[in-house]
């Protein structure tokens, strides 16, 4: 990575609002945050879109800044459950990078819908929606992280 990206709290809530705006309403039941990073939006997702069934999924790639294997930390439980009726799910994502995050849960939701605050080039074509595009070699450091 060339260049780093510090994002503070205010940009990144106004990032996440604009994404509120570009998914239409009612057409999800459920939000799947993708933790820890699609934890943050998908609390904000929440709130703008009215849904209050929220999963996780955990999902661990990135140390420091270089990608190993991934690593189911923890299931979606409820999207396997008997308990509720089967529902339309959107995944949230604070970031799609390389996309192997989103393949790797793609090849157990195939037809996962996926919402990324930010996007670069390598992994865009895998989101349905974002609102902010960054170059690939970039570093986003997020507010949480700081
Ligand atoms: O498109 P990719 O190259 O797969 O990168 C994107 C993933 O990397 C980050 O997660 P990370 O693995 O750093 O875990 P974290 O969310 O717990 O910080 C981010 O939240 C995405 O999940």
């Amino acid at each position: 990575m060339t260049e780093k990206l510090v994002l503070d709290w205010q940009t990144f809530h106004k990032a996440c609002k604009r994404l509120a705006q570009i998914i239409p309403l009612e057409k999800y039941d459920g939000l799947v945050a993708v933790t820890r990073g699609g934890l943050v939006p998908a609390a904000i997702l929440s709130n703008d879109l009215d849904i209050r069934l929220i999963e996780t999924i955990g999902v661990q790639s990135y140390q420091q800044q270089q990608q190993g294997d991934l690593q189911l930390v923890k299931p979606a439980y409820l999207l396997e459950s008997e308990l509720i009726e089967p529902q339309r799910w959107l995944f949230v994502e604070d970031l799609v990078d390389s996309g192997c995050t989103i393949k790797f849960l793609k090849q157990f939701y195939p037809r996962a819908d996926f919402a990324c605050v930010y996007a670069k080039p390598q992994g865009a074509e895998l989101v349905k929606y974002s609102v902010e595009q960054v170059a690939q070699d970039i570093w986003i450091d997020f507010p949480w992280e700081i």
